[in-house]
């Protein structure tokens, strides 16, 4: 039996409809086609798949395809090669799996249709994050006008939180980027954990979230905010068996003293500065709550 190893003809490869997109991290949404047989991932600019981030080592893993199945085999990297979540070796490949290797997070997609599931894949990276797969500014931005509208026109509570992981910037430096990636989900998961789906969440910044609560009072907020920082508090955040203390500070504000602090009343126009002046309140709320200590909640 011959095998033939090396570049595979456009057209006639059962391997064409199969790719890897970038969906957090540098080059974000940069498609590469898995037309070879052997596909070298790494820093090294000999690598088919080059990403050039220091957590990457030079000959980090390769793609392997053979007969419209593809496997991902680490090349003993310093900082592993992981497959939605877990640490692999050799793990083989199904569509939608998520592959993380450093910060870069891509994500494989194949079948009869490749080019419909990238540009829904592009899509869905205008709305959600990559890492944490919770939405993200630009989409909470878009929704918080609307809802913002809403209640001003009907007269209705609005409030929200602004939330943020305490020394963040120390927990990258002390357990490492991914040990920080992974509490950056773990608190996505606890914030969607406490808040109704009817309320809009999504991640704000790097270590910054926000939570958008329809037809609540701040008071009820509060209480919301309060349940959280608690759960987060005594909540045991473990990655590779290492225990990562985690605390979050917050800031609560409603819409209707935003607008007092704005002294504007009725109309379209200033629905975009009402936006505005209560992302304000709540993130000026917030650097106090960092001020007095951290690990709190400052609602007035
Ligand atoms: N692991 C990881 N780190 C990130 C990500 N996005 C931003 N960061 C890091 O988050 C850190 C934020 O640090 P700072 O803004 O100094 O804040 P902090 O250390 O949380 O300090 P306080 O907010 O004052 O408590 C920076 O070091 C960023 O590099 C990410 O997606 N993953």
């Amino acid at each position: 039996m011959v095998t033939t190893v090396g570049k595979v003809p456009p057209g006639d490869s059962p391997w064409q409809n199969a790719c890897l997109v970038v969906i957090n991290g540098i080059d974000l949404g940069k498609k590469y086609a898995l037309l070879q047989a052997s596909m070298l991932v790494g820093r090294s600019n000999q690598a088919d798949i080059q990403i050039d981030e220091d957590a990457i080592s030079r000959k980090h893993a390769v793609i392997e395809g053979h007969e419209g199945r593809f496997v991902i085999r680490d090349l003993e990297s310093t900082n592993g090669t992981y497959v939605n979540d877990c640490a692999v070796r050799e793990h083989p490949l199904a569509d939608g799996d998520q592959v993380k290797i450093g910060r870069t997070i891509l994500k494989f997609l194949t079948g009869s249709n490749i080019e419909a599931s990238y540009h829904e894949e592009i899509y869905r990276l205008t709305t959600i994050d990559g890492l944490t797969q919770v939405y993200n500014k630009y989409y909470f931005l878009k929704e918080m006008a609307r809802v913002v509208g809403r209640s001003v026109r009907y007269e209705r509570d609005l409030a929200l939180i602004l939330c943020d992981i305490d020394y963040f910037k120390l927990i990258n430096d002390s357990y490492g980027h991914l040990a920080g990636d992974h509490v950056l989900k773990q608190v996505a998961q606890h914030i969607k954990r406490h808040t109704h789906p009817d309320d809009i969440f999504a991640r704000y910044g790097g270590e910054e979230f926000v939570a958008l609560l329809p037809e609540r009072s701040k008071s009820t907020a509060v209480v919301v905010a309060e349940s959280l920082r608690k759960h987060v508090d005594s909540e045991p955040f473990e990655f590779d068996g290492v225990s990562i203390p985690v605390t979050l500070s917050m800031g609560v504000a409603d819409l209707r003293e935003a607008r007092r602090a704005l002294g504007e009343r009725g109309g379209i126009s200033e629905h975009d500065s009402s936006c505005f002046a209560l992302i304000k309140l709540a993130d000026d709320r917030l650097y106090w709550a960092k001020q007095i200590g951290r690990n709190t909640i400052v609602a007035g």
